[in-house]
């Protein structure tokens, strides 16, 4: 029997007052990869930042890789995270550092002490991302592809159960979407499970797979023709 990453019951998303998408029911089993669609506006985002607990679940049930996000507090937020790895439009780089510097923040940031178990893990990442003679460089010597590589190899500094991609292909040519695309790919087939917001109707069509859209207050899956 598969395991369930992400389970939804009936919930709401509100941004402060605001009613974004209700009646969410939803169902993420381990090693899928699901794209969230939906035009400017729609609650991707909202609901993105509802899984990963930057906006409290007010109206429903919601059970998130072990974590219930009815009931968790605040100070249970690092510790989802930690399970979580997220990706964003805009990278998110610590610029006045190197991509090691940046990777190695993390790290004691989550607790990682031992020097020589650091570096093989940021060794390790980065070759996954195929960043591995890049580590000296500086995020500003980097391109927007290679960035949001060593932001993708950041993301799976944990080993996380679950990647949320925020946009991750936003800022970038199609050419070097697609090339960050293979990058999450690859990292689907080896089991991961990702869940991505994109507007990036091409790549959908490119590399099909489990698709919802946010529309009218609502999310729901739909089949390619439709989109
Ligand atoms: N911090 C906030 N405070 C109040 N309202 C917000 C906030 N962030 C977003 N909203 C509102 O919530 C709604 C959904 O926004 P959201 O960012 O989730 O949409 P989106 O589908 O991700 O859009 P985009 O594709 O432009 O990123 C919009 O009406 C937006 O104005």
């Amino acid at each position: 029997m598969s395991e369930t990453i992400v389970q939804l019951e009936d919930v709401s998303v509100f941004q402060r007052e605001n009613l974004i998408l209700n009646e969410i029911n939803l169902e993420v089993k381990k090693g899928e990869f699901v794209y969230v669609i939906g035009k400017t506006g729609s609650g991707k985002s909202s609901f993105m930042k509802t899984l990963y607990a930057d906006l409290p679940l007010k109206q429903g049930k919601g059970k998130i890789v072990d974590f219930d996000l009815k009931t968790m507090q605040e100070k249970d937020i690092p510790f989802l995270r930690r399970k979580l790895g997220i990706v964003f439009q805009d990278f998110k780089l610590l610029l006045d550092r190197n991509i090691n510097n940046n990777l190695k923040f993390v790290l004691k940031a989550t607790g990682w002490t031992d020097s020589g178990k650091m570096e093989n893990k940021i060794e390790e990442v980065l070759e996954k991302v195929g960043m591995k003679t890049k580590g000296f460089k500086f995020p500003h010597e980097l391109s927007g592809g290679e960035q949001q590589r060593v932001a993708i190899a950041r993301a799976l500094l944990n080993d996380p159960e679950l990647i949320l991609a925020d946009e991750p292909t936003g800022n970038l040519d199609p050419q070097t979407s697609v090339e960050v695309m293979k990058v999450l790919q690859e990292i689907n087939e080896n089991g991961r499970t990702i869940i991505m917001a994109t507007h990036d109707y091409a790549l959908i069509l490119k590399y099909p797979h489990k698709t919802l859209k946010c529309d009218g207050s609502k999310i729901f899956e739909v089949i390619q023709k439709a989109i």
